[in-house]
Order: C-alpha cells, then structure tokens, then sequence
C-alpha cells in the first residue's frame, strides 16, 4: 500500500528533493495547475508557492522557471517514486471547463508540455513566436508520471472528455507507464468528479475524507456514523474503472485542514486496520495533505507521514 502525498502549497516548504529522499512518500502530487484554459489555445496558470523564481511564459500565468521542480523530479523518480502534476487546488482562480473541446485542448497542452518532450511538437526556448507552433515545457526535459484531478470548484464539465482524451495520449507511448487520479471531496455523488469516474478510466482516487464533517474519516475515530469508505467501493465498482485503488485522504497535521478531522496516528491505526482488511483489493492505501505540514507534525521523534507509512506496512 502506499502513502500518496501533496506537495507544492506548504508555507516556507523545503525543496522537493528534501521529500523524495525520505522513504515514506510513493506517489508526490505537485499542486497545482491553478488556472483553466477558457478556450481552444488558451494556456492554463501555474501555482507552486515558493518554488518557482516568478518568470512566467510570455503572456501567460505558466511559470517557466520552477528550476528546483524540475531539478528534482527525476530524483524522486530515481527513488522509484511517481511524481504526479495536480490540477485544480484549493484557490478558486479560473477553474472551470467551458465545454468538451476546451477540455480535450486542455489535456493536449499538459501532455505536449509536461508529459514526454516530443522536440517535433514542444520547444525548450519557447517565446510568443511559437505560440502556434510549439508547446513550451516548464519543467524542461522532465516528463511527470501523470496527471492528478484535484477538482474543487465550478462542476464537472468536460472532466471525462479530458480523461478520455488523456488516455488517448498515454495508448501512444509504450515505454513508460502514465496515471490518472483524482481528489473528491467524501461526500456522494462528488460535484466536480463523479461524471468524470463513471465514463472515464482512473488508476487511483484519494477521496478527502476531511474538511466534509458529514463524511470524514474523524466519524470513525468517533464511533459517529458518517465515514463512507464502503460507498466509495461502491462508486468504484459502478464506475469506468473496477480495479480503481481507493485511498483514505487525511490531513497530516491539525492545521492543514478542518482542525475537527485530524487523527491522530493511533486513531488511523484501527482505521486502516480495518479498511485494508475489508477491501484487500480496492484499498490502496493513505493520501496526506499535504508534504511541509506532515513533515513538521513530529511525534515522539517520528514524522506524521513516516507514522503513515509505518501505520500501512503494519
Ligand atoms: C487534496 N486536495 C486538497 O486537500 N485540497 C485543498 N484545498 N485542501 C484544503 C486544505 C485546507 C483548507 C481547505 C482545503
């Protein structure tokens, strides 16, 4: 099972190669693609806090010099970790889809730019010259190992069409395994994802069993009814995709998320006890918002995701 985590919104965060150099992070979701092309063409915006030097690409919200990230993701890959680019986010900046067209525009533009450099299509000295011509890459060279739907806002418009349209993309390369996941919030059917995983094939989803009170995983700590693990399965099972890994969203301190749905380690222990043994197959372990928060919530000398980790290998 493996301990899926974000990175890319911690105050004051580290570089990212200070997280893949620790064993207790599988798959590093680098938040966030923060802002939606609104047409055929138009670029989408980029957000990683601290980590980029504030040059954007002409005319655009894209950042094109996030030197650290692209330096370090092929460490994290070398660690044997995934390294996936999150779309969406907490900030509500220009997040929604106008329709299936933008939305399959969209994907092409994170594949040409982000996925495997192709220098037949996608330019690394990319000025306004080649707007129509070349896709910049802003992580250079680096291809990500997919691509993460952390969708919050605005409804769920041409979500399957970009998956889809993904998809497509990933069937043309052969050498390297692509993913697709994505964050709901608990609560069910989800607003913004729930078209998107019944028409469209997701590898992973790590539902956010937090900052919904209704449905978080804190009702189990409780013994207040609500937790709905078994009606995610259920979703799954009617969804695109049966075999969809399903993991348990937490937030990894107090205050990274609604201070009510933290757990404690010794209150994810039974949580996953008991989860993992109900659905062997389906469970696929625990995602933390987010990385800074985590590593600075230590626990009698150990880490909160390092406590995760220890909490799934048993
Ligand atoms: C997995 N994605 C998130 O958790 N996104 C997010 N915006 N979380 C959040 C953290 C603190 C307050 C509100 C939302």
């Amino acid at each position: 099972n493996n301990v899926a985590i974000y990175y890319g919104q911690g105050s004051g965060q580290d570089r990212l190669s200070h997280f893949c150099e620790q064993t207790s992070m599988d798959i590093i979701n680098i938040g966030f693609i923060n802002e939606f092309p609104q047409s055929v063409g138009d670029f989408p915006g980029s957000n990683f806090a601290n980590q980029c030097d504030g040059s954007f690409f002409p005319g655009s919200s894209l950042l094109s010099g996030c030197h650290q990230i692209w330096e370090d993701i092929p460490k994290c890959q070398a660690a044997g970790k995934k390294v996936l680019l999150s779309i969406g986010g907490g900030s509500a900046t220009a997040q929604s889809l106008p329709d299936d067209k933008t939305a399959e525009w969209f994907a092409d533009f994170l594949w040409y730019s982000f996925g495997p450099y192709n220098s037949k299509v996608a330019s690394l000295s990319w000025t306004t010259a080649l707007l129509t011509t070349a896709f910049p890459r802003p992580f250079q060279t680096v291809a990500v190992d997919g691509f993460d739907l952390d969708v919050e806002y605005n409804g769920g418009v041409g979500w399957a069409a970009f998956v889809n349209r993904m998809r497509w993309h990933y069937s043309t390369v052969s050498d390297k395994t692509y993913y697709i996941s994505g964050s709901p919030q608990c609560q069910i059917p989800d607003a913004q994802l729930s078209d998107a995983i019944k028409n469209s094939v997701f590898d992973f989803l790590w539902v956010q069993f937090y900052n919904t009170p209704s449905c978080a995983a804190s009702n189990f700590a409780n013994g207040t009814s609500g937790f709905n693990f078994d009606q995610w399965v259920d979703v799954i099972q009617a969804s695109a995709n049966k075999d969809t890994k399903l993991f348990i969203g937490l937030p990894a301190s107090k205050t990274a998320a609604n201070p009510g749905n933290y757990l404690t380690p010794d209150q994810v222990q039974p949580l996953v006890e008991t989860y993992m043994n109900a659905y062997p197959k389906q469970f696929g372990g625990l995602m933390l918002w987010e990385a800074t928060a985590g590593d600075e919530n230590v626990i009698d000398g150990t880490t909160y995701t390092e406590h995760m980790k220890e909490i799934l290998y048993g």
